[in-house]
């Protein structure tokens, strides 16, 4: 049995530490040896976040979305893509920055990295079994924590280890 309190169970992330890591991966995509980035192509929903911090960081005014959909019911979760980017801006996708929250298994990846293998794709958190298709990142997450990211949580009331001190 696991030790740990049931909130502290997985990887939470506050706005700030979001903020925080998405800016250092921007650093990590900015300076001498990197190529002068095209746009920014935000794969939805969770990769607009880092997608506006890194495209404002590094002054990209082109930014783009993919839209990559699992269907687990019918096909054994298989990918399908929803919402293409401008097939004449991506090319092979020299040039251009995909940007995700994250990356688990590898499978949005993978789909992506098909369609445009010249594209360098960059996430924010990383999981062994899918970090090798990430070009960058910022940290490696254990395989087995859920990474809960701010935009799904919210402030709640957690109550304390014990009652002693408490009147009643
Ligand atoms: O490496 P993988 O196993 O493919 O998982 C990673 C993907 O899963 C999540 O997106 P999700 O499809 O849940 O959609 P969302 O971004 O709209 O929340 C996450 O934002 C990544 O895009
Ligand atoms: O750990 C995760 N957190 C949030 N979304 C995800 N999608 C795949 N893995 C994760
Ligand atoms: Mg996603």
């Amino acid at each position: 049995m696991s030790d740990r309190l049931h909130y502290e169970a997985g990887f939470h992330v506050s706005w700030e530490r979001f903020h925080r890591d998405a800016r250092s991966l921007a650093a990590r995509l900015h300076g001498p040896g990197q190529p002068e980035w095209k746009a920014v192509v935000a794969i939805t929903r969770g990769g607009m976040v880092p997608g506006c911090i890194i495209a404002r960081e590094l002054g990209l005014r082109v930014v783009e979305t993919i839209s990559v959909a699992s269907y687990a019911h019918k096909d054994q979760g298989a990918l399908q893509l929803l919402k293409a980017p401008d097939a004449a801006l991506m090319g092979d996708g020299s040039g251009i920055l995909v940007v995700d929250d994250l990356v688990d298994t590898g499978r949005t990846l993978a789909f992506i990295r098909e369609r445009y293998p010249k594209a360098h794709l960059a996430v924010v958190y990383a999981k062994p079994q899918g970090a090798a298709l990430a070009d960058t990142y910022i940290a490696e997450v254990a395989q087995d924590s859920w990474i809960y990211l701010p935009w799904d949580m919210g402030l709640v009331y957690v109550d304390p280890l014990t009652r002693k001190g408490n009147s009643e």
